[in-house]
């Protein structure tokens, strides 16, 4: 942004509290804006170490130094142009962004929810840490919004997501007390994008933060009562807004006398909270402010808490039948591709599930879900059609290097992977192919893209219309 872009887009008023709020520290808070922002990708830990991904990556990254699966790359690159971005190894987020889901120790076997998610950044890196084991429920309000959040939670090849659409009053009723860990990444005005998306900068108003403090403050209720004792709460925004920041804080502090806030890790230009923007409770220094001028990311907002108790690690197991023609096809089809295992862990027949003609893999935990408005409960395998087994998109990307053996590995680079992508038709040299025939896995440097069916030398592209780029 140019000078004279800076004052022509932010409001005064908005000019006017940060020089309030940030005192001399203004001046470089007002500079950051000529700087242009930043660009980075989180690694998806599920399915690719750091290590790994450091070798193959084919443009330039550097690590962010706060964020262990973090990476910065220059403004020129695409990555979402690789195929490793098809296969699901890294999400697309501007770095600070990154922050509350890497400040939530979320491990493996809890029942997690993100509450507000949609398009899911920071669900793609709870699922990863949660790798396939506990339940991620992952919520969205906005219809439209779940739908990308479904696609990103399949790109990164999750088998224990419930993706929900539901309000969070709806959940809190059917889930008190229910979860380990709770995201709460608030609907906010948004000041710590005005870098990044100009368009939220011109809808500022002064009235919108107290607007959106009344329905933050509904929530960070509601997420608090799901919460089990000795379960963590992560609230996080990206605005600078007291009203939205600490007020929010402070009125749960207020309400919820079980809940105590807790120390985020602490890293250099990670900035305490200020009391005085909250209702002074000194506790609220525990709170951490991310801004443009003392790191480099966009601008959050984070607070921990931890509920009073003890957690245990109690969940519901998930038991189901697969029908006698599921259980015939599809293990036929995984016969073929030589599957050893799921998501790098044993196949479980209990987890499988039909509906009508849609195949399932269930997530290992259940909840009671009935009645409430979902997309996905689990991994969409396949579908059953006339005596045979297709499988979905999402099965392929669930696939983690070495589950199957039906592969025809290819290196990044090599173009007949963006043209699969596209939906073309390949032709296979016979010692690229792991069969003579059939059903295989095209994979990036092992890492699965999608399913093709070999007939001769030729790929039969089985890539969804709707994924192709
Ligand atoms: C900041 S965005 C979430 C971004 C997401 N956590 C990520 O990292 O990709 C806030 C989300 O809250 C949802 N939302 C808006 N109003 C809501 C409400 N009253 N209750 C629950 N969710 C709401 C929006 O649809 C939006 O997707």
């Amino acid at each position: 942004m140019s000078e004279q872009n800076i004052t022509e887009l932010l409001h005064p008023a908005f000019l006017a509290r940060m020089k309030e709020m940030l005192g001399e520290e203004y001046d470089s808070f007002i500079k950051s804006y000529e700087v242009p922002r930043t660009y980075g990708l989180r690694v998806n830990t599920a399915k690719i170490s750091c290590e790994e991904f450091e070798k193959l990556v084919p443009f330039p990254v550097t690590p962010i130094p706060w964020i262990p699966n973090g990476y910065f790359y220059p403004e020129d690159v695409r990555p979402s142009y690789c195929p490793f971005y098809q296969a699901g190894l890294y999400y697309l987020q501007e770095p600070s962004a990154m922050t509350p889901a890497s400040c939530l120790p979320v491990t493996p076997g809890e029942n997690v929810l993100d509450l507000c998610a949609a398009p899911g950044g920071k669900t793609t890196e709870l699922g990863a840490r949660l790798n396939g084991e506990g339940l991620l429920v992952a919520n969205d309000i906005s219809a439209s919004r779940t739908r990308a959040l479904l696609r990103n939670v399949e790109l990164f090849g999750f088998t224990n997501a419930f993706v929900a659409n539901e309000t969070p009053a709806r959940l809190r009723d059917r889930f008190p007390e229910f979860f380990h860990k709770i995201l709460l990444d608030a609907p906010c005005s948004g000041e710590g994008m005005f870098r990044k998306e100009e368009a939220l900068a011109r809808d500022w108003t002064p009235e919108k933060s107290q607007e959106l403090a009344a329905i933050q403050r509904e929530l960070i209720l509601q997420a608090a009562d799901m919460l089990r004792p000795g379960g963590q709460l992560l609230y996080s925004t990206c605005t600078f807004a007291p009203d939205e920041d600490e007020g929010v804080v402070s009125w749960l502090l207020e309400n919820r006398p079980d809940m105590e806030l807790i120390e985020l890790p602490s890293y250099e230009g990670f900035t305490p909270g200020v009391p005085e923007w909250g209702n002074g409770d000194p506790r609220l220094t525990r709170c951490v402010h991310l801004f443009p001028h003392t790191m480099q990311g966009e601008g959050h907002f984070m607070a921990l808490f931890r509920k009073e108790g003890r957690a245990d690690l109690i969940g519901t197991m998930s038991s189901t039948k697969p029908n006698a023609d599921t259980r015939k096809w599809l293990e036929l089809f995984l016969k073929e591709i030589g599957l050893k295992t799921l998501g790098g862990k044993p196949f479980d027949w209990n987890r499988v599930e039909t509906r009508k003609d849609k195949v399932y893999y269930l997530p290992p935990l259940t909840g009671d879900f009935r009645g409430l408005t979902f997309l996905r409960n689990g991994l969409y395998l396949g579908d059953l059609k006339k005596n045979r087994f297709e499988p979905s998109e999402p099965f392929a990307l669930a696939l983690h290097k070495d589950d199957a053996e039906a592969v025809i590995s290819l290196p990044v680079s090599d173009e007949c992977l963006t043209r699969y992508l596209k939906g073309e038709t390949l032709n296979i040299e016979p010692e690229e192919a792991a069969h003579t025939k059939g059903w295989h896995l095209l994979c990036a440097d092992g890492y699965p893209i999608g399913f093709g069916k070999l007939v001769g030398a030729t790929l039969k592209n089985k890539y969804p219309a709707g994924w192709r780029v």
